[in-house]
């Protein structure tokens, strides 16, 4: 692979005694789509103002094309960052934003007022180029800040929740624009989110980060179906975790003893022995539900507690007899053919190589 475009090399933020970003090492590849998720006070605007030089790293190192840019001030830097309290020009027209910085850089008149509204007709915005920005929503005026950003056609672009002040039909056509943008025009953008589902669905990678710690980096499905640890398992939230001790070790796979049964996991890294500690995850809609016992040595039986629908999917919620809560995930024409009655007891099965061995938990 190329050279990252971004390198944070055992990167630190302290404030004070405070540690916001303990020792952070990624790499961030040119033309990518990353996001960056956590919980609140994680270290994800830390992590994002240290790439636009508005906080600087205690320790460590940040490269941008090879360049050291610990010390490098933001209006040096080629790293635009869009974030929730948008600094726009409040006596300007939304058009007269998005041309500033053409100007600064010296573009024509002419070329400056096509550009700018090019770019706010691609935001859906063309209608209010001549409003006083003061005048517009919040999410118009979010708009109006992509919209000032992209037209300068940045190398890397840095958003802070950008999404955050629209509606939820709007998020969905603005997500399906900033995506077709960012790949159109091979702009590396580095998104933080506290939306799963916004980062699933935009981002090449996902960073989740705890406690000014990377907790997982990886693909959305990466992170989904293998979670490393029980944080980004929890976190992700439609798995099911067990824990227990190792029973046997057959090859790949781990027998694992659970208050809830004996299952089979699937465990390639290796590293546990038997009489150990192992938990592992199956996600909610890996989990087979049917109402005879199934003929494989990983079945719970168990019973129906509630039922969420969103759209055509439903997330059952049962109980095993030990009382351990499992989710399952499945179409709703599915359940309806199961036809199930309230506390209607079932049984749950999923494969060996559907359950995923959790790496030992972040250290506290
Ligand atoms: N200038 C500062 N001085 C002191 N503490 C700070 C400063 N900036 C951030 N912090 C602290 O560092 C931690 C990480 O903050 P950060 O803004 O990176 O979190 P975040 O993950 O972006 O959270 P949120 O999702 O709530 O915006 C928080 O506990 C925050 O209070």
């Amino acid at each position: 692979m190329n050279q990252p475009l971004v390198t944070f090399r055992n990167v630190q933020k302290r404030f004070g005694s405070f540690v916001a970003v303990r020792d952070l090492t990624l790499d961030i590849h040119e033309g990518e789509f990353l996001a960056i998720m956590g919980s609140s006070g994680c270290g994800k605007t830390t992590t994002l103002r240290m790439l636009a030089g508005l906080d600087s790293p205690s320790s460590g190192e940040i490269r941008i094309g090879g360049k050291l840019m610990n010390e490098v001030p933001p209006h040096a830097r080629d790293t635009p960052l869009v974030w929730q309290s948008l600094a726009l020009f409040p006596f300007l027209t939304a058009r007269e934003n998005v041309e500033f910085g053409l100007k600064m850089r010296g573009v024509g008149a002419a070329a400056r007022k096509r550009r700018a509204l090019d770019w706010l007709e691609r935001m859906q915005i063309g209608e209010f180029a001549e409003r006083n920005v003061a005048t517009l929503s919040g999410g118009q005026k979010q708009r109006v800040a992509l919209a000032r950003a992209l037209v300068m056609e940045p190398r890397m672009l840095l958003l802070d929740e950008p999404l955050s002040a629209l509606d939820a039909n709007l998020v969905i056509r603005m997500q399906a624009v900033l995506t077709r943008l960012q790949k159109e025009l091979g702009i590396t953008f580095v998104y933080v989110t506290h939306s799963q589902s916004e980062a699933f669905a935009m981002a090449d990678r996902v960073v989740i980060m705890s406690q000014g710690d990377l907790a997982q980096v990886g693909t959305p499905k990466d992170i989904y179906r293998a979670p490393a640890n029980r944080f980004v398992a929890e976190f992700v939230g439609r798995n099911n975790i067990l824990s227990g001790n190792v029973a046997a070790i057959e090859g790949d796979l781990l027998i694992i003893d659970t208050p809830t049964g004996r299952f089979t996991a699937n465990a390639p890294a290796g590293g546990r022995g038997i009489g150990q500690a192992a938990s592992f995850v199956v996600s909610a809609d890996l989990v087979t539900l049917g109402t005879a016992p199934p003929q494989t040595p990983n079945r719970v039986a168990a019973t129906l507690i509630s039922e969420e629908f969103v759209g055509s999917m439903v997330t059952l919620f049962l109980e095993s007899g030990d009382g351990h809560e499992f989710k399952v995930q499945m179409q709703e024409r599915h359940l309806d053919k199961l036809e199930l009655g309230s506390d209607a007891r079932v049984w749950l099965s999923w494969e060996p190589k559907n359950a995923h061995v959790l790496d030992e938990p972040l250290s506290p």
